[in-house]
C-alpha cells in the first residue's frame, strides 16, 4: 500500500495514545464533532494509523502512517498532511518521514548525483574541493572574472556563487554564467581540469525556470538554488526539467527557521536530508559541527547518511560548510569520508597568499590526508599549506 510513515517527538507525559490516535484521526478523516456511522466506515481507509507509541520518561515518539489516498504524490501536499496544522499544534517536531517505495518513485532524486558530477570532473577517489565567492557585492565582472581564475587555477573542482549575491547590474546573471564558461573552459585548456560554476539562480518564482532554461542554453555548468526561500517543489521542477540539465546545488539559507527549535519544526535530517535529495538536490550544503554556523555532529552525520544511505535515488553530495579552512580537512574526511565536498569561502579568499594559494592550500591539504600524512609533515614541503596553518591552525 502506498503511504507516508512520519514520525514526531513531543513531551513525555499520560495519553499519549490517545494524543497519537487523536493526530492520525484529526490529519485525515476526522473532525471536531461526531460523524454518521456510514460515513465514518466509509472514511476507514482514509483514516491514518498509528504505528508505534514509546515514551523514555522524558520525551515520547509518535509514529503515524498516512494512506497515500489522501493526497497528491508532492512535496506540499504530504507536508499538508503530515505537518500542516499539526505544526502549529502545541509542542511537537516532525524527527523522521519515510515513503513507501511507490510513492518515492513519484519523485524524481538527484539527476546526476555524487557519480555523476564526479564523472563531469574526471575525480573518483577523493573528495571534492569547492570554493565560493566572496566579496562580490559591489564588484563588477572583472573582479568576478579575476577571482573565478584564481580559485579554479588554484585546483578547486567547483565554485560556488555565495547564496547573498543576486541578479544585479554590476555582476548580472547572464553575464556570470557566460563570462564563468569562457574562463572555465580557458582553465580547462590549460590545465586539462574540468571546474563547475554554480551560478546563483534568483529572482521571482515565476521567472526561475525560463532563466534556469537560459542558464543552459548559455553554458552554464551547475546552478545554486536559496530552495528554503521559494519551497522543496520549486527545486523538484527545475530537477524534472529536461531543458535544465544541470546539476542543482541546495543552500541551507532560511531552512534553520524550521528546524533549530529541538521542540519544534523539521529534524534537519528530513528537511535538508530526505526532503532535499527526494526533490532533486544533486549537492546539499548543512552547516558542519565545528564551523561558526555549527549544528550538533550527530545531526550532521544524520544529513549526511539521509544523502548517502540506501534509497530510490541517486546519493546526493553531503557538503559540511561555513567556517571551513585547510586545518580542519583530515576532520572533515573522518566524519564526513571521500564521497563529501569540502567548502569554503573565507578560508579561501583569506589565505595571506590570495584565493589561488587558498585553493592551492585546500587541495595539499586533500592529497595529505589521502596520502596518510599528517598535514603539519605536508606543510613542511608546501607552503601553501604551511601558510594556511599557520594563520588558522589545525585542532586537536
Ligand atoms: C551555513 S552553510 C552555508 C555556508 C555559506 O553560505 C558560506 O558562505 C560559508 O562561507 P565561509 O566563509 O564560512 O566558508
Ligand atoms: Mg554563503
Amino acid at each position: 500500500m502506498s503511504d507516508v510513515t512520519a514520525t514526531y517527538r513531543v513531551p513525555s507525559g499520560p495519553d499519549l495514545h490517545k494524543k497519537a490516535e487523536g493526530i492520525a484521526l484529526g490529519l485525515t478523516v476526522g473532525s471536531w464533532t461526531n460523524l454518521p456511522a456510514l460515513e465514518q466506515s466509509q472514511l476507514q481507509q482514509h483514516k491514518g494509523e498509528v504505528v508505534s507509541v514509546t515514551d523514555d520518561g522524558s520525551q515520547a515518539t509518535l509514529t503515524i502512517r498516512y494512506p497515500a489516498a489522501n493526497f497528491s504524490p508532492d512535496i506540499p501536499a504530504i507536508l499538508t498532511t503530515v505537518f500542516g496544522k499539526l505544526s502549529l499544534d502545541g509542542t511537537i517536531k516532525l524527527v523522521d518521514l519515510s515513503f513507501s517505495e511507490s510513492l518515492a518513485q513519484q519523485f524524481p532524486g538527484p539527476t546526476y548525483g555524487i557519480d555523476g558530477i564526479r564523472k563531469q570532473l574526471g575525480v573518483t577517489d577523493r573528495p571534492l574541493v569547492m570554493s565560493i565567492f566572496k566579496g562580490m557585492i559591489g564588484k563588477g565582472i572583472d573582479e568576478f572574472e579575476s577571482q573565478l581564475k584564481a580559485q579554479a587555477r588554484g585546483g578547486i573542482d567547483l565554485v560556488k556563487d555565495d547564496e547573498i549575491l543576486f541578479d544585479n547590474p554590476l555582476t548580472p546573471f547572464e553575464y556570470r554564467v557566460t563570462i564563468g564558461k569562457r574562463v572555465l573552459d580557458q582553465v580547462e585548456r590549460e590545465t586539462g581540469r574540468r571546474v563547475l560554476y554554480a551560478v546563483n539562480l534568483s529572482g521571482r518564482t515565476y521567472e526561475l525556470r525560463d532563466k534556469a532554461r537560459r542558464a543552459a542554453e548559455l553554458g552554464a555548468s551547475a546552478l545554486l538554488f536559496n530552495v528554503f526561500a521559494y519551497g522543496l517543489d520549486v527545486l523538484q521542477a527545475l530537477a524534472e526539467d529536461p531543458e535544465i540539465p544541470l546539476p542543482i546545488m541546495a543552500h541551507p539559507a532560511v531552512s534553520g527557521a524550521l528546524t533549530a527549535s529541538p521542540e519544534y519544526g523539521i529534524a534537519n535530517q528530513v528537511l535538508l536530508g530526505k526532503l532535499l535529495r527526494a526533490a532533486g538536490a544533486d549537492l546539499v550544503l548543512f552547516p558542519s559541527p565545528y564551523g561558526n554556523v555549527a549544528l550538533a555532529q550527530e545531526e550532521t552525520t544524520a544529513i549526511a547518511s539521509a544523502l548517502t544511505e540506501q534509497a530510490p535515488y541517486r546519493s546526493a553530495f553531503p557538503v559540511p560548510s561555513a567556517g571551513i579552512h585547510p586545518g580542519l580537512v583530515p576532520q572533515l574526511i573522518a566524519d564526513f569520508g571521500v564521497h563529501s565536498v569540502i567548502n569554503a569561502g573565507g578560508g579561501i579568499h583569506g589565505h595571506p597568499d590570495g584565493a589561488a594559494a587558498g585553493a592551492t592550500a585546500f587541495r595539499q591539504a586533500v592529497d595529505a590526508v589521502q596520502n596518510g600524512l599528517t598535514l603539519e609533515d605536508a606543510a613542511r614541503e608546501q607552503k601553501e599549506l604551511s601558510a594556511a596553518l599557520n594563520l588558522w591552525g589545525v585542532p586537536q
